[in-house]
């Protein structure tokens, strides 16, 4: 049997860390929303029961354990006993290493799918569970949509969707270490944005305040060490974008934008000078169980 699913990206429209926890993760409130960037992937039932095959064509995506799809098919296979193999191909789209949470997404997929391949029954809440054994942003991947993220980021809290706009990507080719970011971070030196508001802002479908509440506490640290992130935020701002900010730990700067034609002039303007960029939708309410 085969099964396709879509892991999209998520940006964060605000991100507040509190404090560094006594485990080394820090405490995190922020505001995610996933977009029409995805990644493809693709189950294929194996009768051979110990095998977890990755198959990706792309050279900086892992083919062993290290792969966050992998290590969804391997906890699920330990925790339910399950005596089945599995071919897990994945077709990215989305950049690696760029604060989109293309691994996690890829993570959550492949557990919404082998929930159904393997007929597990299990619900949203409990794969997201399972996931945040993986990394902290998968439990939000496994339900995709807008969320409020707090704790180390896997406790989350449905919110409606922000209104319609146009999402610019735009991603330098550096790759950033989300471990590095956190640790230079000095939480009690930094601008922190003003999360209840950005979420009252969406509840009120409020465009423009939303394009004023953006905000991203780690933004300063990337932009610091990775001046060509600075200038590409710099640019997207002379674009024209309506609100301009770093996603998750970097290097990935998107814009908002509501008009076609000024989308189009940002997108433009941006492929001049960077290899990756992308023009896609804000992805609406969260999607049902695969
Ligand atoms: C910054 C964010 C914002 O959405 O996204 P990305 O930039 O990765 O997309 C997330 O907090 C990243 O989540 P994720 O990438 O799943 O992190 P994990 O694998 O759990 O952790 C990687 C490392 O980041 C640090 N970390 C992560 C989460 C957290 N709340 N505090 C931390 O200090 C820890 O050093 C940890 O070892
Ligand atoms: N399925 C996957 N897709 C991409 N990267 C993966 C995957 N599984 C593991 N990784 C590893 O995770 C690291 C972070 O990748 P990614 O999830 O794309 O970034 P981020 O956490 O910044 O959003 C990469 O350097 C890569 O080696």
């Amino acid at each position: 049997m085969r099964l396709l699913v879509k892991a999209p990206a998520k940006i964060n429209l605000s991100l507040d860390v509190l404090h560094k926890r006594p485990d080394g993760y820090h405490e995190v409130k922020m505001v995610m929303t996933t977009i029409d960037l995805a990644d493809r992937i693709e189950l294929t039932s194996l009768p051979t029961e110990d095998t977890i095959q990755i198959i990706s064509q792309n050279r900086f995506v892992p083919d062993d354990h290290r792969n966050l799809a992998y290590q969804a098919a391997k906890l699920l296979k330990e925790t339910f006993s399950i005596k089945k193999g599995v071919a897990i191909s994945i077709t990215k789209h989305i950049p690696v290493a760029a604060g989109l949470a293309g691994g996690s997404s890829d993570a959550a997929a492949t557990l919404r799918g082998l929930n159904k391949l393997w007929n597990l029954g299990l619900t949203l809440d409990e794969l997201a569970e399972l996931g945040a054994q993986i990394g902290s942003d998968v439990s939000f991947c496994v339900y995709g949509g807008t969320a409020i993220a707090t704790g180390r980021g896997e406790k989350i809290t449905p919110i409606p969707s922000p209104p319609p706009c146009w999402v610019v990507l735009a991603k330098p080719s550096i790759g950033v270490s989300t471990a590095e970011v956190y640790r230079n971070l000095k939480v009690g030196e930094v601008a922190h944005p003003d999360v209840d508001a950005m979420v009252e802002a969406i509840r009120c479908q409020d465009y423009a305040a939303i394009c004023k509440l953006v905000g991203n506490v780690l933004e300063e640290v990337t932009l610091k060490k990775y001046p060509e992130v600075a200038h590409i935020k710099e640019q997207m701002k002379r674009f024209g974008a309506d609100a301009v900010l770093m996603s998750g730990s970097g290097p990935t700067i998107f814009g908002l934008v509501q008009h076609d034609s000024r989308m189009q002039r940002i997108y433009n303007g941006l492929r001049g000078f960077c290899e990756q960029v992308f023009a896609v939708r804000l992805l609406g309410e969260r999607y049902p169980l695969d």
